[in-house]
């Protein structure tokens, strides 16, 4: 994959302005409520029984957390992203059994978050950028699976 200068400052722009405590755990919550099959791996986690119960979890908003730091990583090595995720996606896939397609769906509830945060300034520019860079994440999450 290819960035250019403008996509690089962009993605560092986004990801320097986010509040990773209030966005991870909108994002996981929001993709737990809007695809609820995505709730099946995470029946340690407690209460889920409706949409108040998933967005005043502490342990979803806890893990919302640790995944958007699991994408700073991404953040800070553009250049090899496929390999800095080559063990998350093993775990993912042979000890968590998570579906690849639904990276796609997190990383959708993410871009929608972070829309709704950013408001005007998340222009088509900003939104195409920031949508290549989660396609690659999730191509990436998606490698070790076969
Ligand atoms: C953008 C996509 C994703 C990223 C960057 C990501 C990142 C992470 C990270 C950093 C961890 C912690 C790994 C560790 O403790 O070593 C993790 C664990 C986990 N992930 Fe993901 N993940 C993604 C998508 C998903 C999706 C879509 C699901 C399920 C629908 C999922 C289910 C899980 C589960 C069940 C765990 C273990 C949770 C626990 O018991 O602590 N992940 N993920």
């Amino acid at each position: 994959v290819e960035w250019t200068d403008q996509e690089r400052a962009t993605i560092s722009s986004i990801f320097g302005s986010l509040d990773y405590d209030d966005i991870g755990p909108k994002a996981l919550s929001r993709c737990l409520i809007v695809y609820p099959w995505t709730q099946r791996h995470f029946g340690s986690f407690g209460n889920l029984y409706n949409a108040e119960a998933i967005i005043g979890n502490q342990k979803v908003a806890a893990h919302g957390i640790k995944v958007l730091h699991g994408l700073d990583r991404a953040v800070k090595n553009m250049d090899n992203i496929k390999e800095i995720y080559a063990e998350l996606s093993i775990l993912h896939s042979e000890k968590l059994h998570v579906d690849p397609d639904n990276f796609k769906l997190l990383a959708d509830c993410l871009t929608i978050v972070v829309a709704a945060k950013m408001g005007s300034g998340f222009n088509p520019g900003t939104q195409a950028t920031f949508q290549k860079f989660l396609a690659v994440v999730v191509s990436a999450l998606g490698k070790q699976y076969h």
